[in-house]
């Protein structure tokens, strides 16, 4: 598959990624019934040359489900390291590390797994849905999006039905689902009919396999 389409995207690609400080600067946003959403924007300084080697290094795979009878390409490219897989860029280590530290390591939430989508334009997306780490397991867990490349909305509801909540995210920008979100809401990656460029997300979770569910 060709990726060439992004070399021309950035202008500084010889600055190296660097990560902010997290303590101070991350503000929480309550959803409600024990859900909540930090924001934290521009975690990843010099994120031009980030998003350029992982849209050429990472194994970007177009992956099928099936629905209705029918086997349909999921629209999005995604990727997935578990548990001890190196990452594929040495800035996703130090923000894993960074995340675990800045949360404290809560029990049965240490951040192992890094999955990685890749959305080409604004018809790649990601429907309405709970995260299996969260809704497999009856617990509160926690599942940190880091962003590059252009800015797409997280949409968030609560599932029993309510207002949806809407949040940019944009290059360098995280944001850490937290409490009860994977069970008592939803999030989703929305098309969107605006030309806009291509974006990636590292999503970092606690590994639903060794937490029994
Ligand atoms: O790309 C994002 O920010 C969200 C992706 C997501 O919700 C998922 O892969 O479970
Ligand atoms: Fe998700």
């Amino acid at each position: 598959m060709s990726l060439s389409f992004q070399a021309s995207l950035f202008d500084d690609l010889s600055a190296e990624p660097e990560l902010e400080e997290l303590g101070g600067s991350v503000t929480r946003v309550e959803l409600g019934e024990g859900a909540w959403l930090d924001v934290r924007p521009g975690w990843v300084t010099n994120s031009d040359a980030l998003f350029e080697r992982l849209a050429q290094r990472v194994p970007w795979q177009a992956d099928k489900r099936e629905m209705y009878e029918r086997v349909v390409e999921v629209p999005r490219l995604v990727s997935w390291f578990g548990p001890g897989f190196e990452l594929p860029d040495a800035v996703l280590e130090r923000a894993q590390r960074d995340l675990n530290d800045h949360y404290g390591r809560p029990k049965d939430q240490v951040f192992e797994t890094a999955g990685l989508c890749f959305y080409r334009t604004g018809d790649d997306s990601v429907a309405w849905h709970g995260d299996r780490v969260g809704r497999a397991i009856n617990r509160d867990t926690m599942v940190a999006i880091v962003s590059v490349g252009a800015a797409r909305t997280l949409s968030l509801r609560p599932k029993g039905g309510g207002e949806t909540k809407r949040f940019p995210v944009g290059h360098g920008d995280l944001v850490v689902m937290g409490g009860s979100c994977q069970r008592t809401h939803e999030h989703a990656i929305l098309k969107t009919k605006q030309a806009v460029g291509p974006r990636i997300s590292i999503q970092f979770r606690p590994y639903w396999k060794r937490l029994g569910a």
